[in-house]
C-alpha cells in the first residue's frame, strides 16, 4: 500500500482494473484474481524490491564444491542475496524504481527474480500466497478511497503549531 500511496498513477491502473472487472456490486472474490493482471504485477514488483526474505533461507553445501573461482567446503552455510540481484542494474531497468509495467504481457519473462526461493527448497506455499496476496490487496483497493497522509490536515485538527513537525 505505502508503494501505491506512493506511486497514485499505479493506483489508479488497478483500481479502474478492478472497478471493470469487479465492479462495486459485490466484493472481489478468488476466482477475479486471474483476470487482474495489472494487480498481478504490482505484487511481483513490490515482491522484486521489498523480498519477505532477502537473503531466502540459509541453505549449507552438503559437499566441497568449486563456483566460480570460489572453493566452498562442505557444511558453509550459503546466504542467497536476492535483495541485491532484484536491484542488478544489468537485469532489470531503472532497478530502484517502482514500475509494475515491467512484468506485463510476460515482458520479464526469464529474468532472474526467486522472492520464493528456487529449486528442491522453493516455497511451497507460493500460488497460495500469491492469491491470498491478491485477495487482500484487491479488497483494500476496491473497498477503500486511499490517500497519503498530509500534514496539512493535522494542522485543521489540532492546530497550525502542529502541521509544521511535517515536512514542508
Ligand atoms: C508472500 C508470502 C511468502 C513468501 C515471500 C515466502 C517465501 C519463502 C522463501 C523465500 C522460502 C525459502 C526458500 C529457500 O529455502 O530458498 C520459503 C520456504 C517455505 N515456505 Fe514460503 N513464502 C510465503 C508464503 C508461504 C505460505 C502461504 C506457505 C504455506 C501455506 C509457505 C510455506 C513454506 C514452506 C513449508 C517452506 C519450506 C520449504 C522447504 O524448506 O522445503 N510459504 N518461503
Amino acid at each position: 500500500m505505502a508503494l501505491l500511496l506512493n506511486n497514485p498513477n499505479a493506483l489508479e491502473k488497478v483500481r479502474a482494473e478492478i472497478d471493470a472487472q469487479v465492479g462495486n456490486q459485490r466484493l472481489i472474490k478468488e476466482s477475479d484474481i486471474n483476470h487482474l493482471p495489472y494487480l498481478h504485477c504490482i505484487i511481483s514488483e513490490t515482491l522484486r524490491l521489498y523480498p519477505v526474505g532477502p537473503l531466502l533461507i540459509p541453505h549449507e553445501s552438503r559437499e566441497e564444491i568449486s563456483l566460480e573461482g570460489y572453493e566452498i567446503p562442505k557444511g558453509t552455510m550459503l546466504l542467497a542475496n536476492i535483495y541485491q540481484i532484484h536491484r542488478n542494474p544489468e537485469i532489470w531497468e531503472e532497478p530502484m524504481k517502482f514500475k509494475p509495467e515491467r512484468f506485463q504481457d510476460g515482458r520479464s519473462n526469464g529474468k532472474w527474480m526467486a522472492p520464493f526461493g528456487m529449486g528442491r527448497r522453493k516455497c511451497p506455499g507460493e500460488a497460495l500466497a500469491m492469491r491470498q496476496v491478491g485477495l487482500v490487496l484487491g479488497a483494500l483497493i476496491q473497498c477503500f478511497d486511499w490517500e497519503r497522509f498530509v500534514w496539512r490536515k493535522l494542522g485543521v485538527w489540532l492546530g497550525p503549531s502542529w502541521a509544521k513537525l511535517g515536512p514542508s
